[in-house]
């Protein structure tokens, strides 16, 4: 044990005057958690100081690779479980390896080293003294003297270190304040080499462990005293920013002013010091020689996000020249759309014949449109088309041992079933079409490649950056594929607005359909939508129509008329699965939050004190409840928006409750999820929910607050997105003028180069390249550069959010003066990316929402309060 890690347990005993330790036998593991370090254990008790008298007694904790019927010495606390009674709960353990003479001596000649025999041990004991294990430990070159054969050495050494070290390891990590998950992560990364990796380094975890962020490897190196001006320190800063702005922002890349900003408050409130802006702009030249991050121009980016537009890029351009054996002929094509339009009864129009046509004889195609447009319409037709042409039988029980020959995919499970239910054939997310588990180290991670003729991908809007890379990645050449969206709904949650940008490249066969079918005496929502998208309030806005009504109001009386509304929806047979109130933010009157309390004790009153619920986060948890999965989950199969049901709460005090924690069942479209408490962060109520987290899915009734509180999220796309979820009716409520602000609002967009990437791979020159820094002119030198240009940037460039410290005039300053620097200039020599050599750009570092179905007679006045009808 190092001197650090001898302080942080010293401080433990501090806190815990009473050491309080059993020491026994290991009997039986009565459970071993598969993802985790946390086991049950069966102890035959030797020696204790808690007041026990029985021979046995159980264990539990967080402990590694523990043998049966080997002594272990456990240091914590007794604790009294409800159902299983007294327990001793292990904050610590170590293998108990004896620490007498003849003990040692005993142990070391036993069975557990073979090729050492006694009078070997006795010259080891009498050579490195009774401590002999921990030196060796510390120092296996304290061996030497003895002269043991290298094969006996290294037998010792290895097992000394599997029966002591790994013990060490976690006992380390648990003083850290790694809980049992993220210490299992930790050591499948680092094994053996665990804790000197985090004393040499702990910023490592930040970059390595999914779940360890810079605060946290911050604190640890606090802990071990590590320099707050060190250069691992400013690294790690820098990449957390970098990540940070790129997510809260959705751009691929980011400047340097806003990052050398962001980053020294980072670097200076954590740690209470100035920061010295020339040394963080080196450290972003550093990082940039690592092949970290990659600069071009004036923009900064993660290697990941940067490679991954050029991927992009160059796959879709791979795709689009290949070149067809056997094309097709247009007689062939305009004869086939003949048959498919009589067989499905359909007379296509001439923007719906022209997509089929152009679809279904392209390699990629881009097919984007607003609601009730004939998106679906064309995907059906497209699957028709392609069976017909291409002699492919349509049902899937004849490819038993073959794959189905064409692929339809969408970014989450719901967007999914939708597909599935409205083609008829099967349908999956993208994750598990390509085998992602969701624990790939990093976008470049190679997934399997998908067989068949033809890939349709619908909702293209939510697909990121990384997972359009990914998947271009897994499709072979010879493949068609079709990517379908709503080119003004929101973009992705992820970095990127990947179908908005290449809609931007017209290289790539594309098509909007503009004409609306879904309209008429039977839905004045479509229109609404349509003219959010045109930038305007149709005139009857606030007038009630059959399927959509406006209802005045102030934030203060939103959460009580939403109320009135959900109550008399659901005395007319309205289920929480047809309402869904969606909202812009979480806090406030109006917010989510507060929201989802008043509607959960409407559709799912708590009936008695002894009904099993739970409270999380302020939220009280009850069966029967709907909820939100708020992350991708591909492991589980469950992702970002999806909604399921609370089916199962079984609390730690249940007599059936095996796993005695606290867990939630939970049963999605797909399948069920059991919720350990450690997961539940990954859950919200989902009454009422994002309109972000909304974007794939839609709802019989959709009630849409908007209210001058949500101010900058009122949005163009943000309204078009939320009324385009309303199937059959939509209740608007709040003030007119913030809805008219949303529709003026244009959506802001990202800072993103897969555009430009394209026109790249394509080696097209446009005039507006022209005003970008050759890629081999005189490479920008210092931060001035980049944080010029983001000063200059106007409309598009999301604004940054005010900081608690933007009157810290000191490391605003100090921006500047790295600004001002002239003489620090840094470029990295030029790296060449993975694309073909005409691709490589030279890279400069700058420091720088059918039918009325079952709806018959239902109005949304019917839902209106009384106080308004
Ligand atoms: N050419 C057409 N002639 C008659 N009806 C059509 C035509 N094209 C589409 N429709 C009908 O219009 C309605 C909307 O079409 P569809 O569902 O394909 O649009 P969508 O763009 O997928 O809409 P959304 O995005 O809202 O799901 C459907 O009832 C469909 O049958």
């Amino acid at each position: 044990m190092t001197d650090e890690q001898a302080n942080l347990f010293s401080d433990d005993v501090g806190r815990n005057p009473v050491s309080h330790f059993v020491v026994g036998k290991v009997a039986a593991t009565f459970f071993s958690s598969s993802d985790s370090f946390y086991k049950v254990l069966l102890v035959k008790v030797t020696e204790q100081n808690i007041d026990w008298s029985e021979d046995e007694i159980v264990v539990t904790g967080n402990f590694a690779d523990i043998q049966e019927e080997t002594t272990y010495r456990f240091t914590g606390r007794t604790v009294t479980h409800p159902k299983y009674g007294v327990q001793f709960q292990a904050d610590n353990y170590q293998n108990e390896t004896p620490t007498t003479r003849s003990g040692l001596i005993a142990y070391l000649s036993g069975n557990d080293f073979p090729g050492l025999g006694k009078r070997t041990a006795e010259r080891i004991v009498d050579t490195l003294g009774e401590d002999a294990i921990d030196k060796i430990l510390a120092d296996p070159k304290v061996l030497k003297p003895i002269g043991l054969r290298a094969g006996v050495q290294a037998t010792l050494v290895d097992t000394l270190t599997v029966n002591n070290g790994l013990e060490q390891t976690i006992i380390g990590l648990n003083a850290y304040g790694f809980g049992s998950r993220l210490a299992a992560a930790i050591y499948a990364r680092y094994q053996g080499d665990t804790l000197a990796r985090i004393q040499e380094n702990p910023y490592c975890l930040v970059e390595d462990i999914k779940g360890v962020g810079f605060k946290k490897a911050d604190q640890i190196a606090a802990q071990l005293n590590i320099d707050p001006q060190a250069d691992e320190r400013l690294k790690a800063a820098l990449l957390t920013e970098i990540d940070e702005l790129c997510v809260a922002n959705g751009d691929t890349y980011t400047t340097a002013k806003p990052l050398l900003n962001q980053t020294l408050q980072l670097l200076e409130n954590a740690r209470h010091v100035r920061i010295d802006p020339d040394k963080l702009a080196d450290q972003l030249v550093v990082l940039a020689k690592e092949n970290k991050i990659v600069g071009d121009e004036n923009r900064i980016y993660l290697r990941g996000l940067y490679e991954a537009e050029w991927r992009v890029a160059e796959q879709l351009k791979r795709l689009l020249d290949e070149e067809d054996e056997h094309p097709l002929t247009d007689k062939a094509v305009e004869s086939a759309i003949q048959h498919v339009s009589c067989a499905s009864n359909i007379t296509y129009d001439a923007s719906q014949t022209a997509a089929l046509k152009a679809a279904i004889t392209s390699h990629v195609f881009l097919l984007t449109g607003g609601p009730g447009t004939g998106k679906t319409t064309i995907i059906r037709g497209l699957v028709a088309l392609y069976a017909e042409l291409h002699d492919v039988v349509l049902d899937v029980n004849q490819y038993k041992d073959e794959p189905f020959p064409i692929s339809l995919a969408a970014p989450t499970g719901r967007a999914a079933k939708r597909m599935a239910e409205t083609t008829g054939l099967p349908a999956s997310t993208i994750h598990r079409l390509l085998g992602l588990t969701g624990r790939e180290d990093g976008p470049e991670e190679p997934s399997k490649e998908l067989q068949g003729g033809l890939l349709i991908i619908d909702e293209m809007s939510m697909v990121d950056t990384v997972l359009f890379q990914q998947l271009l990645t897994s499709i072979p050449s010879e493949m068609q594929v079709i990517f379908v969206g709503d080119k003004d709904q929101l973009p992705s949650v992820g970095a990127g607005q990947v179908f908005h940008d290449l809609l931007q490249f017209s290289e790539l066969p594309q098509i909007e359909l503009t004409t609306i079918y879904r309209q008429g005496n039977d839905s004045s929502i479509i229109p609404l939508a349509h003219a959010i998208k045109d930038g305007q309030l149709p005139a009857d806005f606030t007038v009630n129509q059959p399927d959509r009504s406006f209802i005045s109001c102030n934030a203060y009386q939103v959460n009580h008329i939403i109320e009135q509304v959900v109550g008399k929806a659901k005395a007319k047979g309205f289920s929480a699965d047809d309402v869904q109130i969606l909202a812009p933010m979480y806090r406030g009157t109006a917010g989510i939050d507060q929201l989802n309390t008043t509607v959960q004790n409407i559709f799912n009153p708590l009936k008695s004190a002894r009904q099993k619920h739970l409270t999380y986060n302020g939220q009280d948890y009850r069966v029967g409840d709907k909820v939100l999965h708020l992350v991708n989950s591909p492991e589980d199969n469950v992702f970002n928006g999806d909604i399921g049901r609370i089916v199962g709460i079984d609390l730690a005090g249940d007599p059936h409750n095996e796993s005695k924690k606290d867990q939630i069942t939970i049963a999605f479209d797909q399948n069920e999820v059991t919720y350990q408490r450690s997961d539940w962060n990954r859950l919200t109520l989902a009454y009422s929910m994002s309109i972000h987290k909304s974007q794939g899915s839609q709802f019989k009734m959709v009630i849409l607050p908007m209210v001058p509180q949500f101010s900058r999220m009122l949005q163009r796309n943000l309204l078009y997105t939320a009324v385009t979820r309303a199937e059959q009716m939509l209740i608007l409520l709040g003030d007119i003028q913030s809805f008219e602000r949303s529709v003026t609002n244009e959506s802001v967009n990202r800072q993103t180069t897969l555009t430009k990437r394209l026109r790249q791979v394509w080696g097209i020159e446009t005039s507006d390249e022209a005003d970008e820094p050759e890629a081999s002119a005189e490479p920008a030198t210092d931060v001035e550069a980049a944080a010029g240009d983001s000063e200059t940037t106007t409309e598009g460039e999301p604004t940054q959010a005010k900081s608690e410290n933007d009157d810290d005039v000191t490391s605003a300053q100090s921006v500047e003066m790295a600004a001002d620097d002239g003489e620090s200039g840094a470029s990295t020599a030029a790296q060449p990316t993975q694309g073909p050599t005409v691709l490589t750009p030279t890279l400069v570092l700058s420091r720088q929402i059918d039918p009325m179905i079952g709806m018959a007679g239902i109005k949304p006045t019917d839902f209106m309060p009384q106080a308004t009808n």
